[in-house]
């Protein structure tokens, strides 16, 4: 697969150019991203980390490098911080920081999430132009519906320009919660409605948590209405907590195809498996995102096949 994508508008033609190849790297060329999620030190503390069902390697915050440095990911997301302590040694990484984060150890259910930038874009800036990795965007999880819901927006869309004056791609998370949202979290409505505000904002992905029908079960169908509302910004879904690899290589497909998604940003799906699992794991993904193969073909890719 390949495919281009015209730069934001109202930014410098140098940057136009960044961008554009920073567009072409993170989506190796296919115009599809296949983002690995690392960013869930902060989001979930340490529960995503051990366990019954996780792997011992992801104990260690290493473990995510040493597999975005030897599987085909087209960009690993995590906070600054972490990026400047391994940053140095996985140099190879295209990286994309993760601006705000948030514990969940406030309950949504009883105060609604807010979620704060972390670093300043002039922070970003000096990040990208000292630390000699490549970067190829910034990434930013909005709340709509929350009670703070204001203040999370116009950081955004203050970050999205100013990514995007840096040549950098943006990419917003954006997950409806808080009261006024209660249990419709997945309501195919109310993310598609998410996924529209995103284009307002003029970021080039967002990150969704797929819908669900009226029996919680998840029907790639249900996409259609927010891919549509995206329009020009593409549509990527979250990937849950781990699940079988073949199970969710046939997920992953009816979303793109289906769907309509363009991509997916995997995070626990990805480090709660072994070292080797999880390289076998992003080659298939890598398979079914950028090469566009089938279930089948993808799923030679897995360690265990
Ligand atoms: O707020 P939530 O729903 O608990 O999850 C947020 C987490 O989910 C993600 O969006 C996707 O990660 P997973 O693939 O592990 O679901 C992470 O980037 C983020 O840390």
């Amino acid at each position: 697969m390949s495919a281009t994508r015209r730069p934001p508008l109202g930014i410098p033609v140098d940057s136009a150019k960044r961008w554009t190849e920073n567009y072409q790297l993170a989506t190796q060329e296919s115009g599809r991203l296949f983002l690995m999620a690392g960013d869930q030190k902060v989001e979930h503390l340490n529960d995503d980390f051990v366990g019954a069902e996780v792997a011992a390697d992801d104990a260690d915050p290493e473990h995510l490098f040493r597999i975005a440095s030897a599987a085909p990911v087209g960009c690993f997301a995590a906070q600054m911080g972490l990026l400047s302590l391994y940053g140095r040694d996985y140099p190879e990484i295209p990286y994309l920081l993760k601006l705000n984060s948030k514990t969940h150890l406030v309950k949504t259910a009883e105060q609604d999430p807010l979620s704060s930038q972390w670093q300043s874009m002039s922070q970003v800036q000096d990040f990208v132009r000292h630390s000699g990795l490549k970067v190829v965007g910034v990434g930013y999880t909005i709340y709509p519906g929350s009670a703070y819901e204001a203040q999370m927006l116009s950081e955004a869309a203050r970050m999205i320009q100013d990514a995007h004056a840096m040549g950098l791609l943006a990419v917003i998370w954006a997950y409806p919660r808080g009261k006024a949202v209660g249990k419709r979290e997945q309501d195919s409505h109310m993310i598609a409605g998410a996924a529209g505000l995103v284009a307002c904002l003029g970021a080039d992905f967002a990150k969704v948590n797929p819908p669900l029908d009226d029996q919680g079960n998840m029907d790639a169908h249900l996409l259609g209405e927010a891919v549509a509302a995206a329009g020009r910004t593409q549509v990527i879904c979250a990937g849950g907590s781990e699940t079988d690899a073949k199970s969710f290589l046939q997920r992953l497909h009816e979303q793109i195809h289906l769907g309509g998604t363009q991509g997916c940003a995997t995070g626990r799906n990805v480090h709660q498996r072994s070292q080797a699992d999880a390289i076998g794991f992003c080659r298939a993904i890598h398979a079914m995102v950028v090469h566009n193969q089938s279930v089948e073909e993808a799923g030679k890719y897995l360690a265990s096949s």
